[in-house]
């Protein structure tokens, strides 16, 4: 176990072992005094001055091993806490690796395991928990967005709001300790009030806490936006018009696509995986029934769900298996054949879905029509429609648009140029729905971190028990014993106590060096 390493001076390099840079960085933390290391320097130590950049060699008894740029962190002025001295040595990965080994062999420094700069950062209270737990984010992200959310967690923000939570946990403790130690003192109504007051604040901050838990967005470290519908709807058409590619298989066969194909597409700097999913329909062979399950699996899953449904072609009994999905999305394709339409009725036979669009998909069409918008309400006009309705009016389309952020608002997407054709104007609002939603979920940050979801779910769950505890119990000695065992929880929380294989595997999740 990390924790249980010795508190000995350590070596490591921070600039990554795999391969050959222009500069390494060696960083030593840990000893007590600068010039146990004064053989391996030509410089004399006893003039290095803490933060500053000395420019020296490093030597192995006669032989000059390197020429380096040298900075000392002088304790506990430095990242950790401890005495750092950092080398900056040519960054080849036999000249770094044999300077260590020069340290190592000394007996005066040993190799750091994984994470253990920042273990001792942590110890010495450079960084709280969720701070080390953001560095994990940030030293591990694979996206410009999980970069963001690791420096956001890095930057303390996050363990600001739970220190106001554990503030308002101490009020509630104190109001019970009053009502133990002083309630005759205080009055047993002042008591009564004290504790009613101090509870409803504790818990509204949990409350929030839990909603944002229950808010499930760890999608949004890599969103996906599906494409589901029966066979012969759209999908693959408007799959490659999306990604200005023929890259899914079109045809008027139905059943075309028998297993999912997926590609990335990047909305306003943000990347999306873009899945094609075989069509929904009966039937007798094996092989097509499992890419339709996939099909639905990958739907559930997804962040942006899209419903394409032809309205020429539609057998409802298909949708049973996503009768209890709720899409984003729903487009009714063919709407240059349709001659008579019931909107509303039609509509309610589908799945539900925020925003239902009509439109042809066709590289011809300028002209698609919102019928109905989640934040706005049903807007279908009663009756039926035809294509002779889309046309007459002529205008319809991104102009005529009342969707959630009229189609003018959404930023122009990768696909670029090739947007230019007369599909242009549904691409541009599909991606404007997608990148929406996208924002809108990421504008709740941080994203929490999965140990950070547990503890607020226990919180939460131990703080029910607590409530009801208050209203049904007389006996405070055993309300004061439900509030030991939240107060464990909020300080796990906190990082206040971490049990240990939270802490190992938090740190064995680091590089050496780190
Ligand atoms: N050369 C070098 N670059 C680095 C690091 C490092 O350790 N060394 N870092 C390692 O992750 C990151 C920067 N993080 C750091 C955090 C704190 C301190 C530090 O010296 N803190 C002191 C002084 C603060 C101040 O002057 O404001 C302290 O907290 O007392 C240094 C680097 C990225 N770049
Ligand atoms: N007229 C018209 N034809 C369309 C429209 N959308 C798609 N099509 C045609 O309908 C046929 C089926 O389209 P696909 O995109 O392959 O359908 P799919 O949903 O991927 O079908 P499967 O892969 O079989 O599940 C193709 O011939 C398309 O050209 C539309 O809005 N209007
Ligand atoms: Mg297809």
């Amino acid at each position: 176990m990390l924790h249980l390493y010795d508190d000995r001076p350590i070596i490591a390099c921070s600039t990554g072992l795999q391969s050959n840079s222009a500069i390494g960085l060696i960083r030593i933390s840990g000893f007590s005094d600068l010039s146990i290391f004064q053989d391996f320097f030509k410089i004399d130590l006893a003039n290095v001055k803490a933060r500053y950049s000395h420019f020296t060699s490093i030597i192995d008894g006669d032989i000059t091993l390197d020429e380096i740029v040298l900075t000392f962190y002088s304790a506990p002025n430095s990242y950790n806490g401890e005495n750092i001295l950092e080398l900056g040595v040519h960054g080849n990965q036999i000249n770094i690796q044999r300077i260590i080994s020069l340290f190592i062999n000394s007996k005066l420094v040993r190799a750091a395991k994984e994470g253990e700069f920042s273990y001792r950062a942590l110890k010495n209270k450079k960084l709280t928990l969720s701070q080390v737990e953001g560095l994990d984010l940030l030293l591990n992200a694979n996206s410009s967005f999980m970069l963001d959310q690791g420096l956001q967690v890095l930057s303390g923000d996050l363990h600001k709001q739970y220190l106001s939570l554990h503030d308002s946990f101490l009020k509630l403790k104190s109001s019970v300790e009053i009502s133990i130690d002083f309630s005759e003192d205080v009055g047993e109504e002042q008591c009564a009030i004290l504790l009613k007051e101090s509870l409803l604040e504790f818990s509204s901050r949990v409350t929030s806490l839990w909603r944002r838990v229950q808010s499930d967005r760890s999608d949004l470290a890599n969103p996906s936006v599906s494409l589901v519908g029966q066979t012969n709807a759209g999908k693959s058409t408007l799959f490659n018009y999306l990604l200005a590619n023929d890259r899914s298989i079109v045809s008027d066969q139905a059943g075309t696509t028998r297993d999912y194909v997926s590609e990335y597409l990047t909305i306003s700097g943000n990347t999306y995986r873009l899945v094609d999913t075989a069509g929904l329909r009966e039937t007798e062979d094996n092989i097509e029934k499992i890419g339709i399950d996939r099909a639905i699996e990958i739907s559930s899953n997804s962040f942006f769900k899209i419903l394409v449904v032809n309205p020429l072609q539609t057998n409802f009994e298909d949708y049973k298996s996503l009768q209890d999905e709720s899409f984003d999305l729903l487009i009714i394709s063919h709407f240059d054949q349709l001659k008579d339409f019931s909107g509303d009725e039609f509509l309610s036979k589908l799945p539900s879905s925020k925003v239902s669009i009509a439109a042809e998909l066709s590289m011809n069409t300028t002209s698609f029509k919102v019928l109905q918008d989640g934040s706005i309400g049903p807007n279908l006009e009663s009756g039926s429609m035809g294509a002779e309705d889309l046309e007459a009016s002529g205008s319809i389309g991104p102009s005529s648009v009342n969707g959630p952020m009229g189609a003018n608002s959404s930023q122009p997407g990768s696909i670029g140029a090739d947007k230019s054709g007369s599909i242009g104007p549904l691409i541009t609002y599909i991606e404007g729905l997608i990148s929406h939603k996208f924002n809108d979920l990421c504008s709740d940050n941080p994203l929490l971190i999965g140990r950070h979801r547990e503890c607020i779910n226990n919180i939460y769950l131990s703080l029910q028990e607590f409530q009801s505890l208050t209203e049904n119990v007389e006996d405070i000695a055993i309300i004061s014993s439900e509030l030991n065992i939240l107060e464990a929880k909020v300080s796990e929380l906190l990082g206040i106590v971490s049990p240990d294989d939270v802490l190992n595997n938090i740190f064995t999740n680091f590089c050496i060096g780190k």
